[in-house]
C-alpha cells in the first residue's frame, strides 16, 4: 500500500518484550442506535515479532473489519489497537483484487510505497528490482499488470508491499482469486519467503489449508460480531515447506478446526 493512514494505530514506544501489534476489548458497529451492526469483538489479541499469525472464521464476521483497523483505515468503537513501531507507517497492506495500479508498470508498481515515502529514484529503482529478482518477475520490470497471469499480478503486489520493508504484513484473503493449484504454488512461495524475512503478519483466508501451510497461529473468529473463539498453533517446526500437506497431524488438524468452524457457519447461515 502507500495511501496516507487517515487513522494510525496508535504507535507505542519500542520495548523488548510487548507484543508487536496488541488488540484490546477492540470492537467496531456500523451505523447506529437501533440499526447498528455489530460487526467485530470484542477481540484481544497479542501478535509477537516476527510472528505470522492467520485468521479464519466464516463470511461476514469482520476479518476484514479487523484488518483495517489494524492499517489503520478504520476507527474502533471501542477498546484499542496499538502496534510497536518508531515508524509513522508501520504497516502494508495486501488485497484480494491486488490493489495495483493497471496503469503503472510492474516496476513502478513495486516502487510505489517507495516514492511516497519519498526514497530517492535511484535507490527506489534499486530496491524494486531486488524485490522484483526475489519474486522471479525480473523479466517483467517494463511490462504492465494487463500483460501478467494472476499469480504473477499477486506476486507484484507482493513485491510492492514488502518493498517498503514494513513492520506489519496485513494480508486479506490475498489468494482468494486464484485457481486451486496456483494458490498452492502461492502459498509456498509466501511460506519460503516470510521464512526469510520474518514479517510479522497477520493473514486472512478463508482456506484452513492455506492457514495450516503459513501459519505459527491460527486463530478462528466466530460469527458476526466476530470474537477468537480457539487458537491452534500447527505442529510444525520451521523452516516448513508445503509437505506438511501430505501429513496426517495436518489432515488431524484440518478436520479439527473444521468442526469449530462448521458450528460458526451453520448460525451465521441460520441467522442470515
Ligand atoms: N463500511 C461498512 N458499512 C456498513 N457495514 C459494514 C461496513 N464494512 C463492513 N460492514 C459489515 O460488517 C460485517 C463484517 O464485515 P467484514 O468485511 O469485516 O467481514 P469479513 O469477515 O471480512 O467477511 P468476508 O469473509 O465475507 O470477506 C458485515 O456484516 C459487513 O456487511
Amino acid at each position: 500500500m502507500g495511501d496516507p493512514h487517515p487513522n494510525p494505530p496508535q504507535a507505542t514506544a519500542p520495548s523488548v518484550t510487548a507484543p508487536k501489534l496488541r488488540a484490546h476489548a477492540l470492537s467496531r458497529s456500523f451505523g447506529r442506535g437501533t440499526r447498528a451492526l455489530a460487526a467485530l469483538g470484542p477481540v484481544d489479541l497479542d501478535i509477537a515479532p516476527g510472528e505470522f499469525t492467520c485468521i479464519v472464521g466464516p463470511s461476514g464476521c469482520g476479518k476484514s473489519t479487523l484488518l483495517r483497523i489494524a492499517a489503520g483505515l478504520l476507527r474502533p468503537t471501542a477498546g484499542e489497537l496499538s502496534i510497536r513501531t518508531a515508524s509513522p507507517r508501520p504497516a502494508a497492506m495486501i488485497f484480494q483484487d491486488y490493489g495495483i495500479h493497471d496503469w503503472k508498470t510492474v516496476l513502478a508498481n513495486v516502487r510505489f510505497g517507495l516514492d511516497i515515502q519519498r526514497v530517492p529514484r535511484r535507490e527506489a529503482d534499486a530496491r524494486a528490482r531486488d524485490w522484483l529478482v526475489r519474486l522471479g518477475l525480473a523479466d517483467f520490470a517494463g511490462a504492465y499488470p494487463a500483460e501478467l497471469s494472476g499469480g504473477m499480478r499477486q506476486r507484484v503486489a507482493i513485491a510492492r508491499a514488502l518493498a517498503v520493508e514494513p513492520e506489519i504484513l496485513l494480508m486479506d484473503e490475498p489468494f482468494a482469486a486464484l485457481d486451486a493449484q496456483l494458490r498452492t504454488i502461492m502459498q509456498d512461495e509466501l511460506l519460503d519467503l516470510t521464512q526469510t524475512t520474518r514479517t510479522t503478519t497477520l493473514f486472512i483466508t478463508h482456506s484452513l489449508e492455506e492457514a495450516i501451510v503459513l501459519g505459527d497461529r491460527v486463530l478462528v473468529m466466530s460469527a458476526r460480531p466476530g470474537r477468537i473463539i480457539a487458537e491452534h498453533r500447527p505442529p510444525f517446526a520451521r523452516p516448513r515447506t508445503g509437505d506438511i500437506r501430505s501429513t496426517p497431524e495436518f489432515t488431524a488438524l484440518k478436520s479439527e478446526l473444521w468442526e469449530l468452524l462448521r458450528g460458526e457457519v451453520r448460525g451465521e447461515a441460520a441467522r442470515a
